[in-house]
């Protein structure tokens, strides 16, 4: 489903260059739960923006569903809009808007009208435990419920693809374990594909799969929980 092969990608400051990928290669199916681990440092962000989209001076290349993905900026934001979804560390909702206005604000660059937009919301609202708060701003919600808000937004136009990063690192265990069940069962039941950027052991013992990236370098590890069954 997602490809990328050989991808290398340095960062030249003044006279010192960083290889920050050596030529890292994966496949991903549909629906899987991807954690991308791997020290600070390591890699993360940089391979997390590529796959994202959000960058495209990489040598190598991506692959989404058999077609190559082109490297230019225009036909870049028009993929991102309409198959990708994004979750962050810190949440990055609108202070000022609604739960509501929040989740809708990314299907505003769809080709969608109100009618379409308020069930697509309503549903997932539902989905993810927060219909009795869509008229809340975010500062009147708990972290964990403000994480379901972006969660949301993240899947309200029902992507191929959300990228994650950190989505775990300011939660408490029993709201991370809620947040990560809630990612997987969403995942399942619209067969959206997670890769996700985390050092958090309760996000790896839960994803299908992990990736190690090291100095630029990715291998794959098997996750914590298989380990644990099979001993
Ligand atoms: N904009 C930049 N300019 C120069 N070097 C960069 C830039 N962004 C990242 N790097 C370097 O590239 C390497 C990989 O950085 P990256 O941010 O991808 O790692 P990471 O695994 O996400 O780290 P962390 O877990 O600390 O966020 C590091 O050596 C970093 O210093």
């Amino acid at each position: 489903m997602l490809s990328f092969n050989n991808i290398k990608k340095s960062y030249t400051t003044g006279d010192v260059t960083v290889a920050a990928l050596k030529g890292v290669s994966a496949n991903i199916r549909k629906g899987e739960t991807v954690a991308l681990c791997g020290p600070s440092g390591s890699g993360k962000s940089t391979l997390l923006n590529i796959c994202g989209l959000l960058d495209d001076q990489y040598e190598g290349d991506i692959w989404l569903n058999n077609s190559p993905i082109p490297k230019n900026k225009n036909d870049l934001t028009q993929i991102r809009r309409e198959k990708l979804g994004f979750i962050f560390q810190r949440y990055n909702l609108i202070p000022v808007m609604s739960v509501l206005e929040n989740i809708e604000y990314p299907l505003l660059m769809l080709d969608m009208n109100k009618r379409q937009r308020m069930d697509q919301v309503i549903e997932i609202a539902h989905k993810v435990g927060l219909k009795d708060h869509i008229s809340k701003r975010p500062d009147q919600l708990s972290g964990g419920q403000q994480q379901r808000v972006a969660i949301a937004r993240a899947l309200v136009k029902r992507p191929e693809i959300v990228i994650a990063d950190e989505p775990t690192a300011n939660l408490d265990t029993s709201t991370a374990n809620m947040v990560i069940d809630l990612m997987r069962d969403l995942g399942n039941d619209m067969g959206s594909t997670f890769i996700v950027a985390t050092h958090d052991h309760r996000m790896t013992d839960r994803c299908h799969r992990v990736l190690d990236l090291a100095d630029g370098m990715l291998q794959e590890v098997q996750p914590q929980l298989d380990t644990r069954k099979a001993s």
